[in-house]
């Protein structure tokens, strides 16, 4: 890990409510999958290339994958998170307790929408028009969440509500006046990703594909976009990690759109990674949290800023270039 990474992990957990801190922290079951998500990158070794002659370029394929509750983190929740962005994009949670609308205005960088499908779709369909009027550029459909995982940390402390003054704000007048509680469904399928395509003209994206055979079905339903990702380990806690997950899903899209990653990024190195074995970018969930809780948009930008230095600094050292034949397994 970056040891800025671990230094802002160590002041956000000086400084949060313990029982926030495991909410961020924790994963499903018995957290193995959290910890394999990070270990998986501990696995591999990256053969690079030499006397390749060339400059590598300013690209830093890196995004802020959706997590909830920032105002749990800062007091300034999303607001913060979104000025730090300077050019980098930002995937908004549903649940942020900042409205969309104000994220977008804050916001230094693009803004996409995380979008939990709600059943009801007249409610998902106002979501939709919430994020196109507030200028996101696309959706990013979860898809791995059928039903909320059960996080022990978060049973152990009885932490099931956000404390008062608090609220998942994009859930509030939707449809009717009030504020709506967040709906998981296993009716959820691929027909309301069709629904969606109908809807909007925002490009989609679906969050939360472990399985090749998943992915190609997202390719037939027209999506512009796959994000390989087990939820940081927060939903099924019997999956691989998402490192693992990759190769297959980046053979079965066969280059029809791209396929980015998260979990358990956390080093310039582990960017390198991801992207030698096929992923178009990756996405960033807890550093964030901890930067943000550590030093509002400053700990945000440190962490974005440290991570953009070390994988330029590891892409000169591996020749400008990332492929899958320069990963091999460490024995
Ligand atoms: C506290 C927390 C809240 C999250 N909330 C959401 C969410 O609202 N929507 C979503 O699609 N994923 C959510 N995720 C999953 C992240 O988008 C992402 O997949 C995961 O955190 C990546 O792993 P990492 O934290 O190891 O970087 C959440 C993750 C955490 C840790
Ligand atoms: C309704 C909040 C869902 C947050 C989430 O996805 C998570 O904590 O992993």
């Amino acid at each position: 890990m970056n040891p800025v990474l671990a230094e802002l992990h160590d002041k956000a957990r000086a400084v949060l409510d313990p029982v926030h801190h495991d909410f961020f922290a924790g994963g499903a079951g018995d957290e193995v999958v959290l910890a394999e998500n990070e270990a998986a990158f501990r696995r591999l070794a990256l053969l690079p290339r030499v006397l390749r002659g060339r400059e590598i370029g300013e690209d830093f394929p890196v995004m802020i994958s959706p997590t909830a509750f920032h105002k749990l983190a800062h007091p300034d929740g999303e607001l913060a998170t979104a000025r730090a962005l300077s050019g980098t994009t930002l995937v908004s949670s549903t649940a942020s307790t900042v409205p969309i609308a104000d994220v977008v205005a804050a916001a230094t960088g693009p803004v996409w929408f995380q979008l939990y499908v709600q059943p009801d779709m007249a409610v998902t369909e106002a979501l939709v028009r919430r994020a196109e009027q507030a200028g996101c550029r696309a959706l990013v459909v979860t898809a791995d969440s059928p039903v909320f995982g059960r996080h022990r940390r978060d049973l152990a402390h009885g932490f099931h509500d956000l404390p008062p003054g608090l609220a998942a704000e994009n859930m509030r007048d939707l449809v009717e006046p009030g504020l709506r509680n967040i709906a998981m469904s296993p009716t959820v399928s691929w027909e309301h990703i069709d629904r969606l395509r109908e809807m909007t003209a925002l490009p989609l994206w679906v969050k939360g594909i472990l399985h090749p055979q998943d992915a190609e079905l997202a390719v037939g339903h027209g999506v512009a976009g796959v994000v390989v990702s087990n939820h940081g380990g927060r939903q099924l806690d019997l999956v691989p990690a998402s490192l693992d997950a990759l190769p297959a899903v980046v053979d079965a899209v066969a280059g029809r759109v791209p396929v980015a990653l998260d979990g358990g990024v956390r080093s310039g190195g582990d960017i390198a990674l991801a992207l030698a074995l096929g992923a178009s970018a990756v996405g960033i969930g807890r550093p964030v949290l901890w930067g943000l809780a550590a030093d509002g948009d400053q700990g945000v930008r440190r962490v974005l800023d440290v991570l953009r230095d070390e994988f330029l600094h590891v892409l000169t050292l591996c020749g400008g270039e990332l492929s899958r034949d320069m990963v091999v397994k460490r024995c």
